[in-house]
């Protein structure tokens, strides 16, 4: 496998304890290369060889924020939450990458075009947009920032293993992060598990 140079430029800005309903955390704030602000929430001391229980959430505004049973974000963010409290240690990213990368607009587009029949992946094709346009070289930047070396990884996105591995992180295991299916999103899980390959229990219709 070839190492990527993870030369993302990522500036840590700001930092302070975060009491939340799940537990204790501390928010670390970084600025990237567009100015973008990223977000590390973290438990326990994380530096070391040690792997680190860790999440790569990628922004869902309508699932995280507004509940939406398209998919299975929101769940899967509190669940990764709870887990790592659970844990005592570990690392929560929030990346910026709405909609799988192509950003709200395009993402509420893609959304119309499901409501009229498409599935997720056909949706993002019929707007001239690849499947999936996250890079995960933030990510890498942020954990080494953090000291981390090596992760468990809360996700059944094979492709999220790979893009993090090429940057140089070492996965050492994957944590499944199942949510329940609804009538919403079961249509979604479905095409996530047949057509992108991710590793989800069961039938999902
Ligand atoms: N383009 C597009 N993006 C979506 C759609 N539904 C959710 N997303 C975005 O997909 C991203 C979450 O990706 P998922 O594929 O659910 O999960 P993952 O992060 O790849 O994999 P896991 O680690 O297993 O959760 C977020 O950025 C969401 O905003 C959709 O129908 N179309
Ligand atoms: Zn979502």
């Amino acid at each position: 496998m070839t190492i990527l140079p993870s030369s993302a430029a990522i500036t840590r800005a700001a930092m302070a304890d975060l009491p939340t309903k799940f537990g204790q955390f501390q928010i670390v704030v970084y600025l990237d290369a567009e100015q973008k602000e990223q977000v590390a929430l973290t438990c326990g001391a994380l530096a070391g060889p040690e792997p680190v229980l860790a999440r790569l959430h990628s922004e869902c505004l309508t699932g995280d924020i507004f509940g939406s049973h398209r998919c299975d974000c929101g769940e899967q963010l509190a669940a990764a939450l709870s887990a790592i409290q659970q844990a005592g240690r570990g690392v929560l990213l929030y990346l910026r990458q709405e909609g799988r990368g192509i950003g709200l607009v395009n993402k509420i587009r893609a959304y119309a075009l499901q409501q009229q029949g498409l599935d997720t992946v056909d949706a993002n094709r019929a707007l001239g947009l690849p499947d999936d346009m996250r890079d995960y070289g933030i990510a890498a930047a942020i954990l080494r920032d953090l000291g981390i070396e090596s992760v468990r990884l809360l996700t059944n996105n094979p492709a999220k293993i790979a893009s993090l591995e090429q940057y140089g992180i070492i996965v050492r295991e994957r944590v499944p992060l199942q949510a329940p299916a609804n009538a919403y999103s079961a249509p979604y899980l479905l095409t996530k598990q047949l057509r992108m390959g991710h590793l989800l229990d069961g039938r999902m219709l």
